[in-house]
């Protein structure tokens, strides 16, 4: 028990470092809270809630495996090197795509409630 609650307090200083040191990683939390705030006022159905609960795992599981990418580069490579830029890039394309596809799953779910709402109210 005692080592599994050792783990979970790594677990936390990763997440404590990845929010600190990246600027990507905040702006996906606030968009986070974001889009709790906006599900909790549309209404929207226990599966749809599934779709956000996955596309923002996604995007958060994506950007810190990209830290942590980008961290070993740096290490492991510390001068210039075509490989270590490329693994980066294609780090960072891991990030977009999952940003994209959260990002359409938010459209999918939220704009035909939107609507419905900026119909309503003209
Ligand atoms: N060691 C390297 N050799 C060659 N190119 C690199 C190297 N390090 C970075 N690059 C290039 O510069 C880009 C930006 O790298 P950088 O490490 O600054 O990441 P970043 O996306 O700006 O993230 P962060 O702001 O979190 O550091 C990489 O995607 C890559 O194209």
């Amino acid at each position: 028990m005692k080592k599994l609650l050792r783990s979970f307090g790594y677990a936390f200083k990763g997440l404590v470092y990845a929010t600190a040191t990246q600027l990507n990683f905040r702006i996906h939390l606030v968009a986070t809270v974001l889009v709790f705030i906006v599900g909790f006022l549309l209404q929207i159905s226990l599966e749809q809630w599934n779709w956000i609960a996955i596309s923002i795992c996604l995007v958060l599981v994506t950007e810190i495996f990209n830290t942590m990418i980008e961290t070993l580069v740096d290490l492991v490579s510390p001068g210039y090197n075509e490989k270590a830029g490329r693994i980066k890039d294609m780090s960072a394309a891991a990030v977009v795509i999952a940003a994209l596809f959260a990002l359409i799953t938010a459209l999918i779910i939220f704009s035909p409630k939107l609507l419905a709402l900026i119909n309503h109210a003209s």
